[in-house]
């Protein structure tokens, strides 16, 4: 059932050098063509693979479980401008399967954003002189961390930023970096740079940011996958996830496509479920380990599951409400994308 539905955009695992098939082709030549190419089985086997590499990791509801078991998830970010971002990260966390969501944001955020849910449990600290200490006190009940939705480009709050990161990595905790806290990282690569329990989920405006500061190149719109391939690779091989008309995932060993079917909507808020459900899944792909990956790298199957779990919210939104839907449909979608793609 699964194959139909995604076979236009399946996902292709493709290696660094000459890969069996090639994925550019692959997606460029139309659906007819592909049906009779050799690669057919091995991609479809692909596809089923990873799909299913997703619902391994995902912890079943048992009844023997007590709360916060299937993820504790802080969310660093939330400032005077932005209260959405850290909102829809934290919600999409809860709906995605988190026990508990935790938003760490400034004074003047945190009364803004608990009114918009009671769910969500937030703490008015982020611009407080200690801040980073109110946070690492959370550090040891948390399972990860997702920095910089809505985070915003003051020097303190960054800096306040920086000090959680480096306290996280000390816990080893997996690290879900986006938004304005990929701007820090292109500011300061070496804070995260090797730490292979960190995911960077860059737009493409962030991606491009990265790779010149990493490469001294820009990018080449000529060789997506290289370019993807390349900035891991110079980021010690943690996963990085280029956001985009397909979704490309690397840890500079591989490079996963997730193409699955949005639509043509890109309102704001969309990268702010991503990095949401990617806190989820990563833990969850992380404490499941390699062998129910089957010897993939957890974070990318994570990381796939997010990507196609957020085109598919979009998807199901769009299908209702057309040109007016906003992320808060999308948010509304979670429970019902996830069960069609992970649990059926
Ligand atoms: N409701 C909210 O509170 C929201 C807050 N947001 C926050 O806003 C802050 C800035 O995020 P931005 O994503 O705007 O980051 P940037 O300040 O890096 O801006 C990205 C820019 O690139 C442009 N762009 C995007 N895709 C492009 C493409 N393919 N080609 C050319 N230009 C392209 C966009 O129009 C945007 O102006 C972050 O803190 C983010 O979390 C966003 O997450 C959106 C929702
Ligand atoms: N052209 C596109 N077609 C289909 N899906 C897309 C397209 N561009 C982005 N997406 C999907 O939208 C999601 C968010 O990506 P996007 O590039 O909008 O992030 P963003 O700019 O960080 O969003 P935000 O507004 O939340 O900051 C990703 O899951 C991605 O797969
Ligand atoms: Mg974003």
């Amino acid at each position: 059932h699964l194959c139909s539905a995604v076979l236009p955009t399946a996902p292709v695992l493709a290696g660094p050098t000459a890969p069996l098939f090639a994925p550019h082709a692959l997606y460029a030549a139309p659906l007819i063509e592909r049906s009779f190419s050799l690669h057919k089985t091995h991609t479809l086997k692909d596809m089923e693979n990873i799909f299913q590499l997703v619902r391994n990791v995902i912890p079943p509801l048992t009844g023997k479980r007590h709360k916060g078991q299937d993820g504790r998830i802080g969310i660093v970010g939330g400032c005077q401008e932005y209260t959405g971002a850290p909102y829809f990260a934290a919600i999409t966390a809860l709906k995605v399967g988190a026990d508990l969501s935790h938003v760490f944001c400034t004074k003047d955020a945190a009364t803004v954003i608990k009114s918009y849910s009671p769910e969500l449990i937030v703490h008015p600290v982020l611009d407080s002189p200690n801040a980073v200490h109110e946070v690492e006190k959370w550090l040891p009940r948390l399972h990860s961390v997702v920095i910089g939705p809505g985070l915003g480009r003051d020097e303190t709050l960054l800096e306040n930023a920086k000090g959680i990161i480096e306290k996280s990595k000390m816990k080893g905790i997996p690290i879900i970096i986006d938004a304005d806290g990929l701007w820090l990282i292109s500011q300061q690569p070496s804070l995260i740079q090797g730490y292979q329990r960190a995911i960077l989920t860059p737009n493409y405006m962030e991606f491009s940011r990265l790779y010149e500061a990493m490469l001294r190149d820009p990018v080449d719109s000529s060789d997506h996958h290289g370019c993807v391939l390349r900035l891991s690779q110079a980021m010690g091989n943690l996963t990085v996830v280029q956001k985009g008309e397909r979704d490309l995932i690397s840890d500079g060993e591989k490079v996963v496509v997730c193409g699955h079917e949005g639509s043509g909507r890109r309102c704001g808020g969309q990268g702010d479920l991503l990095a949401g459900s990617l806190g989820v899944l990563a833990h969850w792909a992380f404490l499941a380990g390699a062998e129910r990956t089957n010897g993939q790298n957890p974070f990318l199957v994570a990381a796939f599951g997010a990507c196609s779990l957020t085109r598919q919210c979009n998807s199901q939104a769009f299908q209702k409400l057309g040109r007016s839907m906003t992320a808060s449909d999308m948010v509304a979608e979670v429970g019902a994308a996830f069960g069609k793609l992970f649990e059926t």
